[in-house]
């Protein structure tokens, strides 16, 4: 039976999550706990049997960094990978570098709330999720999902933003679903696609 796996993994924790900012499109690297997390998803993965044929991840280090660490735990460091800029996290626009809880001091929690998980209300100068979305999903249309549909199995280290774009895409949600839906770090989230390229399970290693 042919296989239709994707793996989808947030980075491991970052300087700038664990310091509670704002990141987007800058470029912190990994803490040591994020290194240990990356180590942990290659591992679980390496428990399941998983082979992967491709893998595919952001122009961002923390994200390429946590794949390297997942591919030298599977026993494939030379796997074939592209990097591509359409899976970077999303632009946070002027919150970047930004503390979240002096952002919740100064315009309240909610509107934090609604900047960071609504649908399509956009901070200031950034990206929303639908932002987001609008360019991860043609890039998965175009390149990650013809690759899981021909069979090859396809790992792909994002970011928590884009990685939920994808999820609110594969999984069909809608906006006020995708709201409440948090990705933890190193996180790996298995999907089996079908040939119609709906999910038939999802798991989330957690
Ligand atoms: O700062 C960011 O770029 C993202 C991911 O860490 O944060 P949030 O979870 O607030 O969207």
């Amino acid at each position: 039976m042919m296989d239709r796996l994707l793996v989808l993994v947030r980075h491991g924790q970052s300087e700038w999550n664990l310091k509670n900012l704002f990141t987007g499109w800058k470029d912190p690297d990994l803490t040591e706990q994020g290194v240990a997390e990356a180590h942990e998803a290659g591992k679980k993965l390496k428990a399941r049997g998983f082979h992967f044929d491709i893998a595919y991840t952001s122009a961002l280090s923390r994200a390429q960094r946590t794949l390297k660490i997942m591919l030298d735990e599977l026993g494939q460091p030379g796997l074939e990978t592209v990097r591509d800029q359409a899976l970077n996290e999303r632009d946070y626009g002027d919150l970047t570098g930004l503390n979240k809880d002096d952002a919740r001091k100064k315009w309240g929690e909610e509107q934090v709330h609604i900047w960071r998980r609504s649908y399509d209300v956009p901070p200031p100068g950034g990206e929303s999720l639908k932002d987001t979305l609008a360019r991860s999903l043609p890039y998965y249309m175009k390149h990650i999902q013809p690759d899981v549909l021909s069979g090859k199995r396809v790992l792909v280290a994002a970011h928590g933003n884009s990685i939920r774009s994808l999820i609110m895409a594969i999984e069909g949600l809608t906006p006020e679903q995708i709201l409440e839906r948090e990705l933890g770090t190193g996180v790996p989230v298995v999907y089996r696609l079908g040939a119609d390229s709906r999910p038939v399970s999802v798991e989330v290693l957690g």
